[in-house]
This record gives structure tokens, C-alpha cells and sequence, in this order.
């Protein structure tokens, strides 16, 4: 069994890096940590990086995850290799670029680009972002998914993960105690659905709603509540279509031993619960 601890980063090919920066910056509320005419790493929270953009097609999407030790990695490359996910082993140079001890990289059932990390670098400086967006970090995706029962066995039988609640057929899965760190999303082909940061209060998030709306950022779900998590939300559209959410009271499950999903039907109000309509979300 592959043990997940944690969601490391995001990495995104895109066209133009500046735009990226200054979406990040100005409207994310991210931190700059390194730029260079081929990347920019983005800070959320006391990780050196959780968002790299770098200059790429858009449909390079790679999604890290943390993994405990070196030992765990081998052993995690050969299940993948076993059962027929080829793996590539990071070199020294990619290491480096992604401030890890070591990594590889394969591609899930959907076919989406997964890496599995080892010490990722974390810093002694704060996260400070030039825009007060109340972000607390890095938290989950929305993972593309082009069978979710399929998926959700890879996700929970080769790997760790718990399914915390089901909307339909479509799990949102936690790796720790978080309610979910990865949720699937019915779709053609692979890619990243959507990028979580979690943000302090209910107040961040309608603040933002002001602020992005101000900026011309098209807000395509909330403000509302999720009725699995609890939390409040928002979904606003990045470059390259990237959607990104803020949200927070994600719950946490208490008791692993006793958890139950909880069956959702397939319908709006699964998805919020105080009535807005999602203008983009394929669930
Ligand atoms: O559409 C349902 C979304 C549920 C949640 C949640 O319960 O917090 C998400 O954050 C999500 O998957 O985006
Ligand atoms: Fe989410």
C-alpha cells in the first residue's frame, strides 16, 4: 500500500509566465519564493513551494505527493511498476527544482501526472503574501477522472486513501485527518479540476468574492457551503481556465475507525447548500 501523507504541490505548464505571476500575486494571493525566466514557485504556507507555474502547454498538469522516506518510494515504485503504471525517477536537477529529496513520477488510471515526494523543503521564514488573501495553505484538488469507480479503487486499495463522503459515484477522499485531499471529477481526460487553498475565516472568503469580483475574475461557483465538508466556498477561474477555490471548516473525521461516507445524492443542493449554482464544476 502506497501511504499518502500529504498533497505536496501543484505544477502547471503555462504560456505566459507574467500573467501567471500576476494572477498569483495580485488576485491568489500567493508569494513569490523564486522566479526565473522558465518557473516561478509560488508560496502558500510554510512549504517552499506548493504552486510552480512554469513555461509549458497548459495541459501539463502534475500534482506532488508526500510520501514518509526513501524506502516507502522504492517500495511504492515497484506496486506501480507491478501493476502496470510505468514509473520515471526524478533526477538530481528535477529534485532540485522541486525543493524534494527525491521523487517519481507515473500516471494514474485517468492518466493524470502524479508525483510521490520525499522531504519536501519547508522554511523558517513565513509565508507573506503582498495581497492579504487570509490563505492557510495548500489543501486539496479536484482531480479529473475518467471512470470514478475505477479510480477511487486506485486511490483507496493502491494507495491509502479513505473515502470521507460520495457524491453519486464520485469519492472525496482524505489521505490524513482533512476531510478530503483529493476529490474526483467526472471528465473526458485527465488534468487538475481545481486547486484548494484555505483561507481563516468566513470573512476571507467574501472579501475575496469583492475583490476578485472588482478584478474581473470570473467567479463560477459560491459564495456557498458544501454540504460534505461544511465548508464555505468560493471557485474563481485562473489563467489557462485553472479553477482555484478558497474555502474554510473543512471538516476534520475524528474517528478513522469509525468513519462512514456518507451517500450524497447527484444533485445541486450536494453541492451547496445555501443554493448557488456552480457555473463550471463538472459534479
Ligand atoms: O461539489 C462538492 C464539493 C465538495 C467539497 C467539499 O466538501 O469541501 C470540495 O471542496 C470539493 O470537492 O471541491
Ligand atoms: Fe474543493
Amino acid at each position: 500500500m502506497i501511504e499518502l501523507k500529504d498533497v505536496a504541490y501543484a505544477r502547471l505548464g503555462t504560456p505566459d509566465l507574467e500573467d501567471a505571476e500576476s494572477f498569483a500575486t495580485s488576485c491568489l494571493g500567493l508569494q513569490v519564493a523564486k522566479r526565473s525566466g522558465k518557473a516561478l514557485h509560488l508560496r502558500s504556507d510554510n512549504r517552499a513551494h506548493t504552486l510552480c507555474y512554469y513555461n509549458g502547454d497548459p495541459s501539463e498538469q502534475t500534482l506532488g505527493f508526500e510520501i514518509a522516506d526513501k524506502d516507502k518510494l522504492s517500495s511504492a515504485a515497484t506496486t506501480l511498476e507491478s501493476i502496470g503504471h510505468p514509473v520515471h525517477v526524478g533526477t538530481d536537477s528535477d529534485c532540485a527544482v522541486r525543493k524534494v529529496k527525491a521523487f517519481i513520477g507515473f500516471k494514474d488510471p485517468s492518466g493524470n501526472s502524479i508525483e510521490l515526494v520525499v522531504r519536501p523543503e519547508r522554511l523558517g521564514r513565513r509565508y507573506f503574501p503582498t495581497r492579504d488573501a487570509g490563505i492557510t495553505g495548500f489543501s486539496h484538488v479536484g482531480l479529473n477522472s475518467t471512470n470514478p469507480r475505477r479510480d477511487e479503487a486506485f486511490w483507496t486499495k493502491v494507495c491509502n486513501a479513505r473515502v470521507s463522503d460520495r457524491i453519486g459515484d464520485i469519492a472525496l477522499m482524505r489521505v490524513n485527518a482533512i476531510h478530503h485531499t483529493v476529490a474526483l471529477a467526472p471528465a473526458a481526460g485527465p488534468g487538475i479540476q481545481h486547486i484548494n487553498h484555505q483561507v481563516q475565516s468566513n470573512d476571507d472568503v467574501l472579501r475575496s468574492y469583492y475583490h476578485l469580483s472588482e478584478q474581473r475574475v470570473p467567479i463560477v461557483f459560491g459564495p456557498g457551503r458544501h454540504p460534505t465538508s461544511g465548508a464555505r466556498f468560493l471557485y474563481f477561474k485562473g489563467p489557462d481556465g485553472m479553477v482555484f477555490e478558497y474555502s474554510v471548516g473543512v471538516d476534520e473525521i475524528e474517528d478513522e475507525a469509525t468513519h462512514r461516507p456518507r451517500q450524497f445524492g447527484f444533485e445541486p443542493s450536494s453541492l451547496c447548500m445555501w443554493g448557488s449554482k456552480s457555473q463550471r464544476m463538472a459534479r
